[in-house]
């Protein structure tokens, strides 16, 4: 299948600044593909590029099998989603959505009955006649998506859409994204600081820093695998632990040793990875460091370690231990009888080790 979106060594400056740098992406119908990464990592930049509202400075674009490098946005057949909703404030809700395909000369009849489909999909029937001051901003960022919905595009595109909403209108409209994307199997290019967003809409993760990608995955990959340390870092929450660690050949296997907050040192045996330079950083995810006895498998090492603190959180207990002089977080159940100041064995799931080297932050297995 051809994909619908073909970015190739994509370069963007700003002035002598380079901003983007040899981006090379693509993604086939269907898909959800994320932008993700911190503040001024140039995620938008990347998709006003995709848009056409910012020209490339090198490379090429494709949509849909077709170069789009040089042409202008409104024939790029994509619809934008604004964070900032960009809705008319003197149309009703009906005009707002309609607008587009009455500028495109598409006929009424066509118009109301797009209207009704859209309105319907997003539970909008009874807003049409109000204007956006008199819409929550729940309910006008609906209404902005209902104007991209009405164009059945090749591609959406979604800037950040739910940063202006709370909490829970967010977890809310995250879901409905995701069914809508279900729903009408649509390609989907969506831009987020989130990195919990980012994980749950997409089928396709890029995680970008000072413009360079860091990783292009599905989410599976980028959490179990991650690149580097920033994205082992950036990716997940509580962020996996990253502890400095020896790691010693012994016999078929290898000695991983880690300084305990007392100075003592504990020793955990990894039996299936390959060489690894002596100075390594451990990663291992909260929920693969359990307490003794409620983890079993083979690549499951027990040590024994002074807790700092105890962190209940409904579901799960959080308990924070010195480890390699990293405060290091492990995803207990609810009962745990661990309490600060006391040892606890702590049983370490070494079959979902990531190991990466220090000087460079690369992935070593
Ligand atoms: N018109 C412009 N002229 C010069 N520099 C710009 C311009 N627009 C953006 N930049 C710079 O490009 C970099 C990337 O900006 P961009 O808005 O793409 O980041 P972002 O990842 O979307 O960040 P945020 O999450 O804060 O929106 C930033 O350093 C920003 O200052």
């Amino acid at each position: 299948m051809a994909p619908i979106l073909d970015i190739k060594n994509l370069y963007k400056n700003y002035g002598s600044v380079e901003i983007l740098k040899d981006i090379n992406v693509s993604i086939e119908p269907g898909d959800f593909l994320v932008l993700v990464g911190p503040s001024g990592c140039g995620k938008s930049t990347l998709l006003n590029c995709i848009a056409g509202l910012e020209p490339i400075t090198g490379g090429t674009l494709s949509i849909g099998g077709k170069d789009m490098t040089h042409v202008s946005p409104k024939d790029r057949d994509i619809a934008m989603v604004f964070q900032s909703y960009a809705l008319y404030p003197t149309m009703s809700v009906a005009k707002n959505i309609t607008f587009g395909m009455k500028v495109r000369g598409v006929d009424a009849a066509t118009q109301a009955a797009k209207l009704q489909e859209v309105a319907s999909q997003l539970q909008i029937e009874p807003l049409l006649n109000r204007r956006p001051g008199q819409l929550s901003g729940g309910q006008r960022q609906r209404v902005a998506m209902g104007r991209a919905l009405v164009r059945d595009p090749k591609l959406f595109l979604f800037d950040e859409p739910l940063s202006n909403l709370d909490a829970k209108l967010r977890v809310e409209m995250r879901s409905e994204i995701k069914k809508l994307h279900q729903n009408l199997g649509a390609t989907m290019v969506y831009v987020t600081h989130d990195q919990i967003e980012a994980m749950t809409l997409a089928t396709k993760i890029v995680v970008l820093k000072g413009g360079v990608v860091q990783q292009i995955g599905t989410p599976a990959e980028i959490y179990n695998n991650p690149a580097n340390l920033f994205v082992a870092d950036f990716m997940g929450s509580p962020a996996m632990n990253l502890i400095p660690a020896k790691a010693k050949r012994n016999g078929s296997g290898l000695d991983i040793e880690i300084t305990r907050g007392d100075g003592a040192p504990i020793v955990l045996k990894d039996t299936h990875s390959g060489d690894l330079p002596e100075d390594v950083i451990l990663g291992l995810r909260p929920e693969d460091i359990a307490e003794a006895g409620f983890r079993a498998g083979q690549d499951v090492q027990e040590a024994q370690c002074l807790i700092d603190m105890v962190e209940p959180a409904g579901a799960d207990t959080y308990v924070v231990a010195e480890l390699g002089g990293k405060q290091v977080t492990a995803r207990l159940h609810a009962e745990t009888k661990a309490q600060p100041g006391a040892m606890l064995d702590l049983a370490f799931d070494l079959g979902k080790v990531s190991y990466f080297a220090p000087g460079t932050g690369e992935r070593l297995n």
